[in-house]
């Protein structure tokens, strides 16, 4: 595939892991719409060239090979292995229509990480990922990865459906990809917006969960999370960043629909029913409109132009908050984003 649709010449030694293309397609192209997305504003670009970070490249160094050649993008793809920065390296020379755009970086260290704070019972122990690795005043677009998503070997052997070879430093760390992602957010805590995207695959659905909480602990300002479907195998992927959201201001012609959706980004874990409403009291004076609070009944009237709209909140499941919006004088009522709490 990569020969036939990609024109990339490429090849791995025997025992590495063997990238499925059409699910690795997919991951670039979630970056894609992410970044052409304005859920984020698109500032500090002084370039026009997208510049993404692969942490954990691999002998096939596969993200840098699609991303470049399919959207042009230029890469800093980094490894550990003195396997996989070789061959990373052969796939990138022998490519030289696009070997321009690909940097590859060897993780330097003296010595392994070890976590002194425990995620949810795992802890990461290992190289660096981002702090230490990303170098002083680079700014990137998005960094990428796919973690060793397994805590053991014996794990990965489990779903034959999904197997595709590799070797243990390839698919293992200590705490599995829990601890890799958890190592990745608190390195995004330092570096905050060095990069407008931090992304990662997920391997296990349970992961998300923590790490959603994980990022709501640390104060991001965006999570994004999607599910990748590719034959037989589901993959995951969890986005943040820490851009402020771009602030949409309401238009008139969003009178002409009678059904409003709204989203709810950024609501901390700890966040009561007052908060919520606060948070949207304060979305919409953000965007220009009048609003009358009733803090007794949990809702709140929306006035800009021609558009006047009644938001409540309510209490689903204990732990779970809905935010409906109902036009008036309309009876139209109509489901929001829920918003885990
Ligand atoms: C699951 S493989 C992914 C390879 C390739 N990106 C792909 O999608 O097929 C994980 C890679 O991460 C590398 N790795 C592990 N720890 C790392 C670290 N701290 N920094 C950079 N790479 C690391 C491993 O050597 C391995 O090549």
């Amino acid at each position: 595939m990569l020969q036939h649709d990609h024109s990339i010449t490429w090849w791995i030694p025997n025992g590495q892991l063997c990238p499925t293309v059409p699910n690795r397609s997919n991951y670039i192209h979630w970056i894609e719409d992410l970044l052409s997305s304005d859920i984020i504003p698109n500032y500090h670009r002084d370039h026009n060239i997208i510049k993404g970070f692969d942490i954990g490249t691999g002998a096939n160094c596969i993200y840098p090979l699609l991303g470049a050649s399919l959207l042009g993008w230029s890469f800093v793809g980094t490894d550990v292995t003195d396997v996989a920065l070789e061959w990373a390296e052969n796939n990138v020379k022998n490519n030289p229509q696009i070997s321009k755009l690909i940097e590859i970086r060897k993780v330097d260290f003296e010595e392994e990480l070890t976590d002194q704070s425990s995620n949810n019972g795992v802890s990461y122990t290992g190289p660096p990922i981002l702090l230490g690795v990303v170098k002083d005043d680079e700014k990137f677009d998005f960094c990428m990865c796919n973690p060793p998503f397994f805590e053991t070997m014996d794990e990965v052997g489990l779903n034959p459906n999904t197997s595709c070879g590799g070797t243990p430093a390839e698919m293992v760390c200590p705490g599995g990809e829990q601890a890799f992602i958890s190592r990745m957010i608190q390195d995004s805590v330092q570096l905050k917006q060095s990069f407008r995207w931090y992304t990662s695959m997920v391997g296990k659905k349970s992961s998300l969960k923590n790490l959603i909480s994980k990022l709501r602990e640390v104060g991001v300002s965006v999570v994004k999370t999607t599910e990748f479907v590719q034959g037989q195998t589901s993959r995951w992927g969890i986005a943040w960043s820490f851009i402020p959201p771009t602030k949409k201001i309401i238009s008139s012609h969003v009178a002409t629909q009678n059904v409003l959706t709204f989203m709810l980004e950024g609501i901390q874990r700890q966040f009561s029913a007052f908060h919520v409403l606060q948070s949207v009291e304060s979305f919409f004076k953000g965007s220009g409109a009048s609003c009358k609070v009733n803090a007794a009944l949990f809702y709140i009237d929306v006035n800009s132009n021609d558009l006047h709209f009644r938001v409540t909140v309510f209490e689903q499941i204990p732990g779970t908050l809905l935010v409906r919006g109902s036009l008036k004088p309309g009876e139209t009522v109509v489901p929001g984003v829920e918003a885990e709490l």
